[in-house]
C-alpha cells in the first residue's frame, strides 16, 4: 500500500514544484495544500485526523506541526542548490543584500559567497522571534535587498525593503520525500513493535497507558472505559508523586460516584523512566479473584468479652493496633477470630476495606494486587496449612503490605511465627484466641446476642432467655467453639415457639447432640427426611458449623438449608 504524505507548503510557489515531483514517485501517495506557521499547524492535525502517514514541511513550519501531532513530520531543510540558485539569481541586483539564514545553514552560505565571490553578507538568527527586529536592524544598517525564509522575507517587504525568498527546489522537495518515505517505514516498524507490547500488556490488562515522566502518554489501550478515566493532570500528578522504585503503588480516585484503582507500576527503557498504570473499576480486580471477600462492615463488630481471658484479648488489640500491623490470632476455628479482624479493622481503618483471604485457594501471583490503596485490613484464613515456598511469598507480601501500612490478620490454630524470618516475626503481635471453655462468663452475653440476632433476623419467638440456661451450655465442650453454640442456639430457637427460653428445653437439645456425637454412622430409620438431616448435621459438624461451606458442600444454598435445619 501506498504511503500517505501530506506536503504542507508554507508558500504558494512552492506547491508547482511539489506537483511536479510528484510523478516520479513509487509507493507515495502525496498531496499537497499551503499554510504557514500556525495555518499549516492546523493543517497537519487535521491530515493526520485524515489518515496521512506522514508530513513534510519547511523551518518553523514544520516545527509548529510535529508539536499538534503524532506521526512523523520531515522538514525540507534548505539545500546547497536552494541556496546556490537565489544567490545566483540575486548577483543580478545591485543593491547591498544580506542573506538572513539559521545557523545550520550560515557555514555552507558563507562558503558558497567566498567560492563565488558574491557581494553578499550573511547574518544569522536562531529564531523565528528575532526576525523583526533583526530586518529593522539591518534596514538601520543600510541593507536594501533580504534573502531569506517566508518569514524573514515577509518582514521585510513590511518594512519597505527588497526581498528574494529561498525557494525550495524541486530535488530538495524530492530528498525530503525519500527522507519522508525511510522515516515511515522505520516509524511503521517500531509502531509495529509498539502494537505487539501493547496486545501482550493487553493480556494482563484490560486498560491501562504507558507514560513517560511528565505524564505524556506513550500508548493507551481503553477497553473497559471508553477513554482515560482520570483527568490530565491527574496523570501529571501520578508521574510527580510516585517515586521510581520497583514497587508498586497505587492510587484510587472517585468519578461519578464510581471508584477507579490505579496500578502503577515503573519501568524503565535507554535510562529513561516510564509508568505503566492500570485502571480498575470498582474494585474489579479484587472481585474476579474468587479467594478473596470483600466483607462491608455495616455496624460496629459486637464483641462480647465479660470473661476475663477475652478481656485479656481486648487489652492487647486496643493497645497493639497503635503499635502493630501485622497480627496473628492464635486460636481454634470457631473462636471468633474473623469477628475480632473486623472489630480491628472497624477500630483502625473505617472507611476502608475489609478484604477475607483464602489462602488454601489463593493464587499467590496475584497477591499483591490486594496492596490496594484503599484496602485498610486482610484478613488471611488457613495459613497453618502452608507449604514452604508458599510462606517465602507470603514473607515478602507482608512486609509490602506492612510497608503500605495496611494492617494484616493471619488466623492460625497454633503459633506460627517460628516459620517466618525473625525480621518479620519481630513486627508481629500474636493474640491468643481462648477457646469457648475458658470463656464461661462469656456465654450469658452470647446466648442474648445470638437470641436477639435470630428473632431480629429469623423471626424466631425466643426473646428472654432464663438465666440458669447458660449454666446448662457450660456443662457441654463445644468443639466447633462459639461458631457451634451459635448454630445450636439457633436450632433451639427455631424449633422453640415461646418467648422464653428454659434450661430444660436447652438440656433437650443438649442431651440429643451428646447422642448423636456418639453415634459413628447415620441411623438408617425414619423417614429420607431425617436421614436427610443427620447427613446435613454431620456436615455441618464436620465444617465447625460454617453453614455456607456446609451448604456449599451439600451443593444446596444457605436459605434451603436454613429451611430444612427449620423443619427438622
Ligand atoms: N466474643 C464474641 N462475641 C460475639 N460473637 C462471637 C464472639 N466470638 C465468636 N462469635 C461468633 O461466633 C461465630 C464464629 O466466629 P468466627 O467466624 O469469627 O470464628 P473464626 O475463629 O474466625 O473461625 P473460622 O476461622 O473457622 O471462620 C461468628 O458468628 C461470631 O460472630
Amino acid at each position: 500500500m501506498d504511503i500517505k504524505v501530506k506536503f504542507i507548503a508554507p508558500y504558494e510557489s512552492m506547491v508547482p514544484v511539489i506537483e511536479e515531483c510528484r510523478d516520479e514517485l513509487i509507493g507515495v501517495d502525496l498531496s499537497v495544500e499551503v499554510g504557514n506557521m500556525e495555518e499549516g499547524a492546523k493543517v497537519g492535525k487535521r491530515s493526520e485526523e485524515e489518515g496521512y502517514d506522514v508530513i513534510i514541511s519547511r523551518a518553523a513550519t514544520a516545527h509548529l506541526i510535529r508539536e499538534v501531532t503524532n506521526i512523523p513530520v520531515i522538514d525540507v531543510s534548505m539545500s546547497g542548490y536552494d541556496l546556490l540558485r537565489v544567490l545566483t539569481m540575486t548577483s543580478n541586483f545591485d543593491q547591498k543584500k544580506v542573506l538572513v539564514c539559521y545557523p545550520t545553514m550560515t557555514l555552507g552560505a558563507q562558503a558558497i559567497i567566498d567560492i563565488l565571490d558574491l557581494n553578499v553578507d550573511v547574518f544569522t538568527i536562531e529564531h523565528a522571534d528575532e526576525i523583526k527586529s533583526t530586518v529593522i536592524e539591518l534596514k538601520e544598517m543600510g541593507y536594501q535587498l533580504i534573502i531569506g525564509d517566508v518569514g524573514t522575507t515577509e518582514a521585510a517587504i513590511n518594512y519597505g525593503l527588497e526581498s528574494f525568498l529561498i525557494q525550495t527546489g524541486r530535488e530538495t522537495v524530492m530528498d525530503a520525500i525519500d527522507l519522508a518515505k525511510k522515516q515511515y517505514e522505520f516509524y511503521e516498524w517500531n509502531l509495529s513493535k509498539i502494537e505487539l507490547l501493547s496486545e501482550v500488556i493487553h493480556k494482563k490488562y484490560d486498560d491501562f497507558m504507558i507514560v513517560n515522566e511528565k505524564g505524556e502518554a506513550l500508548i493507551d489501550v481503553w477497553d473497559t472505559f471508553s477513554n482515560c478515566p482520570i483527568e490530565e493532570d491527574k496523570v501529571v500528578n501520578i508521574t510527580k508523586e510516585v517515586p521510581i522504585t520497583n514497587k508498586i503503588n497505587w492510587r484510587y480516585y472517585v468519578k461519578e460516584n464510581e471508584q477507579v484503582d490505579i496500578k502503577i507500576e515503573t519501568l524503565e527503557n535507554n535510562g529513561e523512566n516510564y509508568f505503566l498504570l492500570s485502571f480498575f473499576r470498582n474494585n474489579d480486580l479484587l472481585s474476579q479473584l474468587p479467594w478473596v471477600q470483600k466483607v462491608e462492615i455495616k455496624q460496629k463488630p459486637n464483641v462480647i468479652a465479660e470473661s476475663e481471658a477475652m478481656n485479656a484479648v481486648m487489652r492487647v488489640i486496643h493497645s497493639g493496633l497503635e503499635t502493630h500491623n501485622l497480627f496473628f490470632l492464635v486460636g481454634d476455628p470457631g473462636t471468633g477470630r474473623g469477628l475480632l479482624a473486623q472489630y480491628m479493622h472497624d477500630l483502625s481503618q473505617t472507611g476502608k476495606t475489609f478484604l477475607e483471604v483464602d489462602l488454601n485457594r489463593c493464587q499467590y501471583e496475584y497477591l499483591d494486587e490486594l496492596l490496594a490503596s484503599h484496602v485498610g485490613t486482610i484478613y488471611l484464613r488457613h495459613a497453618s496449612q502452608l507449604a514452604k515456598e508458599r510462606f517465602d511469598i507470603l514473607s515478602r507480601f507482608l512486609n509490602k503490605a506492612i510497608e503500605a501500612n495496611i494492617k494484616v490478620v493471619i488466623s492460625v490454630t497454633e503459633s506460627l511465627l517460628h516459620r517466618f524470618d525473625s525480621k518479620l516475626s519481630y513486627k508481629a503481635l500474636e493474640i491468643f484466641v481462648p477457646s469457648i471453655n475458658e470463656r464461661e462468663e462469656d456465654l450469658k452475653g452470647l446466648l442474648a446476642l445470638f437470641v436477639a440476632h435470630f428473632h431480629q433476623n429469623l423471626g424466631t419467638s425466643v426473646i428472654k432467655v432464663q438465666s440458669d440456661v447458660a449454666l446448662e451450655l457450660a456443662k457441654y465442650d463445644w468443639p466447633g467453639q462459639v461458631r457451634e453454640l451459635r448454630s445450636f442456639i439457633q436450632t433451639v430457637v427455631l424449633a422453640e415457639k415461646g418467648y422464653v427460653l428454659k434450661a430444660d428445653q436447652v438440656n433437650r437439645y443438649l442431651k440429643e447432640k451428646r447422642e448423636s456425637r456418639s453415634k459413628s454412622i447415620y441411623q438408617l430409620e425414619g423417614t429420607l427426611e431425617d436421614i436427610e438431616i443427620q447427613v446435613i448435621e454431620s456436615v455441618l459438624e464436620e465444617e465447625n458449623y460454617n453453614q455456607s461451606k456446609a451448604a456449599k458442600r451439600l451443593g444446596i444454598n444457605r436459605s434451603t438449608l436454613w429451611r430444612k435445619l427449620k423443619k427438622a
